[in-house]
């Protein structure tokens, strides 16, 4: 008998549990090997994104109705768990009796079928739990509710603040009384980003932020300029009715559907990249011209190594380092698919100093908390400790450092990270700028998530004239 989509789902948790890749190539790899059909890849999809992204609300949803320690119950149970959860609470074209039932089945799969009276014991408590009723008001008895197949259009809707699906009763902490451990529950997030964001943002924007970060984000992409112009790539778009909005970045476009890249026209020739609005404005801001040696410090997986080469019209150099030897080589496959030429990758040892140069111009985007793409790359919030800011801030700084060295007098430099901690962005470079005698601060940019995308930070440096 062939595999479902639910079984790929709970396989592809448990591994995304032991091992250290994202979710999304875990996905990936699982969904081929299986040979799912395309709604039942995005089911997948769906369910494992939901249920890491949405496990702390689902774990306070869950514990009421479990009456032993959590650690007495296998991880692949807990998976179904939440499995089974998710989809009660979550999501609306599954029939609660489908979502319990088909749940239920999974014991098997997962080499624990005594745990199936169990199982169906506790998902029969949530589907009591969760009603059919919406509303606007936060409370201890109010999930935050995203429609995940259509989030951002839903979003709009609810004028950026969401909604939230009522309980029959309170499992949530109090919003009012007790605001950290209700964001934290409610909007499943580690209690120390919970406490971190709410100190720095405040409860209206951490719900903002919350609703934002537990969609599914947006498609955008880079039109390649080289091959065609925005208006003519939407055309192209338009004629196979394919929905595609002009961002505020000239090469960009926005998909309010759902899309399978490959699929889209001109992917295997290269009239687009797959890149936030965010990134695109990173490479944007170095100003670099036709003809320049650029440096990309960290450069892969190529997303702005490639859009580099763009803006120099195709006529340039630009260095792509990296340390990771994978990642590099998808650096020389994205620039031979955008029919991109005068691009070096280079691989750096560990501690390793960039090439000599010297270079007109240099990015240095950074190894950052990711904090910036949560909704994006969902196991984030979790693998994310407080403890790593420092080696994170420590590294970035020498990297800065090192790539501003290489850049020639009067040269530019931009230093860029996908994350949302002052610690990280101006904290790094303010600490340059202090330490590096003629380098100012030219601009900088914050991102911030969900206006329009994701969240980031860039400052542009500009080394003084000999
Ligand atoms: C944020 S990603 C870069 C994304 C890339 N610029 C893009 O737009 O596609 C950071 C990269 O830095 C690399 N990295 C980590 N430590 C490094 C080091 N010491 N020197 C150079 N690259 C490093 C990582 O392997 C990772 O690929």
């Amino acid at each position: 008998m062939s595999i479902t989509a639910r079984q790929v789902a709970a396989d592809v948790l448990n591994r995304s549990r032991s091992r250290d890749g994202f979710a999304a190539e875990l996905v990936d790899d699982a969904v081929n090997a299986a040979n799912l059909s395309p709604q039942d890849r995005r089911f997948v999809t769906q369910l494992v994104f939901g249920v890491i992204r949405r496990g702390g609300t689902l774990d306070a949803l869950l514990k009421p109705f479990i009456h032993l320690p959590t650690h007495a119950v296998q991880d692949r149970v807990w998976d179904l768990l939440r499995l089974g959860a998710f989809q009660l609470t979550f999501l609306t074209h599954v029939p609660k009796h489908a979502a319990v039932h088909e749940t239920v089945e999974l014991a098997e799969h997962v080499g624990a079928p005594k745990a199936k009276g169990f199982v169906n014991g506790v998902l029969r408590r949530i589907a009591e739990l969760t009603t059919d009723e919406f509303t606007d008001a936060p409370g201890a008895a109010a999930v935050p509710f995203a429609l995940v197949e259509s989030a951002p259009t839903h979003l709009e809707r609810a004028g950026g603040r969401g909604s939230y699906r009522r309980l029959t009763k309170p499992v949530l902490p109090d919003p009012v009384t007790d605001p950290a451990p209700y964001f934290a529950a409610a909007f499943s997030f580690p209690q120390w980003l919970a406490n971190r964001w709410l100190k720095r943002y405040g409860a209206d924007e951490c719900v903002r932020l919350g609703f934002w970060f537990n969609a599914a984000p947006p498609l955008w992409v880079r039109v390649n300029k080289l091959r065609a112009s925005r208006e003519s790539y939407r055309i192209q778009l338009a004629a196979q009715t394919i929905e595609a909005e002009a961002g505020e970045h000239p090469q960009s476009l926005r998909f309010p559907q759902h899309h399978s890249i490959r699929d889209l026209p001109g992917y295997a020739e290269g009239d687009f990249a797959v890149q936030d609005h965010s990134s695109m404005l990173v490479a944007s801001a170095l100003g670099v011209q036709p003809g320049m040696r650029v440096l990309d410090a960290c450069a892969a997986p190529g997303g702005k190594t490639t859009h580099l080469m763009e803006l120099m019209d195709g006529r340039g150099h630009v260095t792509a380092c990296d340390i990771d030897p994978k990642r590099l080589e998808t650096v020389a496959a994205l620039a031979q698919r955008m029919r991109l030429t005068g691009i070096e990758t280079v691989l750096l040892k560990d501690n390793e100093e960039f090439p000599a140069g010297p270079f007109d111009a240099a990015l240095v985007d950074v190894p950052c908390s990711n904090t910036g793409v949560i909704g994006r790359r969902p196991e984030v919030r979790w693998r994310l400790k407080p403890n790593e800011f420092e080696y994170l801030i420590r590294l970035q700084t020498r990297l800065l450092i090192l790539a501003a060295d290489r850049v020639k007098p009067g040269g530019a430099v931009v230093y860029s990270t996908c994350s949302i901690e002052p610690d990280e962005n101006e904290g790094v470079v303010k600490a340059v700028l202090r330490g590096m005698r003629g380098l100012t601060l030219e601009a900088e940019h914050h991102s911030v998530p969900g206006r329009p995308s994701d969240g980031g930070y860039w400052a542009r440096l500009r080394k003084a004239k000999a």
